[in-house]
């Protein structure tokens, strides 16, 4: 991308993507807001005069395009499934037994922190971010192309130009949930209830430059085509998406045993609050492709991966408080 631009450019972009990187994804600008936007202008203007250094890759095309009058729709060629609940580890036991009937006994699986967002689809094209859209009702979504721009973590190029799709839950951080509200009550709009509902609400702005203020970000758990002589294990998918630098949470593990999966499950219950993000289970998937494929799916969600739900909040009123305290 960047061999016929001149050197001054490059240093440009690669300025403006360092800071952005700090202030989005770090929440730790080693620069004023000032700054940032005086050497953004820089660029405008280079740009402006000179449009064939435009590419899709420069920090300008970000946050572009006008504010939409209605999102226009997209037809998930493969649906974008959803996932079975279950509440207690002797329903995950259940899971276990109806995999290993289907399967025989060499099973191990993955465990993945369940991201309280909402399911998003994004396909590059030669490795250009083409689009990226909602899960809507698994079929049909939402072109939210120029919002999911705006996500910092998120590539607008991978260093391979190829053809891919991949799926991922969107998200808004407990840090930048927190601010909205906090700017929100000062302007006396109505509170978002919680970071899912606040990620939804960003992602949907007919408006990028709204959805650019809200500091969102994506975890990627899949991907549609990739190259099945190579990959033969969801956790392999995991890293090889990874290797195209986009975000697939850290705390994913390939656990052997059931016992591993219940040790998981208890680990990240105990560090829930400590997350910087909103989780409200963990997904436990087998791990083999091969096993998925025989397992299959049924018309809501894949039979080779379940979903723990964590018991909801105790949320006691103010009046059990009161009577408690009595
Ligand atoms: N929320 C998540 O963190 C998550 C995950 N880690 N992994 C998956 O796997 C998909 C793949 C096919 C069906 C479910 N789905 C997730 O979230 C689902 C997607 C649709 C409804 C839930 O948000």
């Amino acid at each position: 991308m960047e061999e016929q631009l001149p050197q001054h450019l490059i240093d440009l972009r690669r300025q403006l993507n360092k800071y952005s990187y700090e202030y989005y994804v770090e929440d730790n600008p080693s620069v004023p807001d000032s700054e940032y936007d005086r050497l953004m202008n820089e660029l405008i203007a280079i740009e402006t005069d000179h449009p064939e250094w435009i590419t899709p890759d420069s920090p300008t095309q970000r946050v572009g395009g006008e504010p939409l009058k209605a999102f226009t729709k997209v037809t998930h060629d493969v649906p974008m499934l959803s996932l079975g609940d279950v509440f207690s580890e002797e329903e995950l036991l259940d899971f276990d037994r109806r995999v290993r009937q289907a399967v025989g006994d060499e099973v191990a699986y993955v465990c993945e922190l369940k991201i309280d967002g909402l399911a998003v689809s994004l396909t590059y094209e030669q490795g250009k971010f083409v689009l990226g859209a909602t899960r809507g009702n698994g079929t049909i979504g939402e072109d939210i192309t120029n919002n999911l721009k705006t996500v910092r973590t998120l590539p607008l190029v991978l260093p391979e130009p190829i053809d891919i799709e991949v799926r991922g839950e969107a998200y808004m951080p407990k840090k930048s949930f927190e601010k909205l509200n906090e700017e929100r009550s000062q302007n006396d709009e109505p509170l978002f209830a919680n970071p899912r509902n606040a990620a939804a609400g960003s992602l949907r702005q007919l408006d990028p430059k709204i959805s650019a203020k809200r500091r969102l970000s994506v975890f990627l758990y899949s991907s549609g085509q990739f190259d099945r002589e190579k990959i033969k294990t969801h956790y392999g998918l995991l890293e090889a998406i990874r290797e195209l630098g986009l975000p697939v949470n850290p705390e994913s593990r390939r656990c052997r045993t059931m016992q591993e999966v219940f040790d998981y499950i208890r680990e990240f219950t105990e560090k829930r609050d400590a997350l910087p993000y909103g989780i409200d289970g963990i997904v436990v998937k087998v791990d083999s492709m091969d096993q998925q494929r025989q397992l299959g799916n049924t018309v809501k969600s894949p039979r080779w991966m379940i979903a723990y739900k964590f018991p909801a909040e105790e949320v006691v009123s103010t009046l059990e408080a009161i009577e408690i305290s009595v």
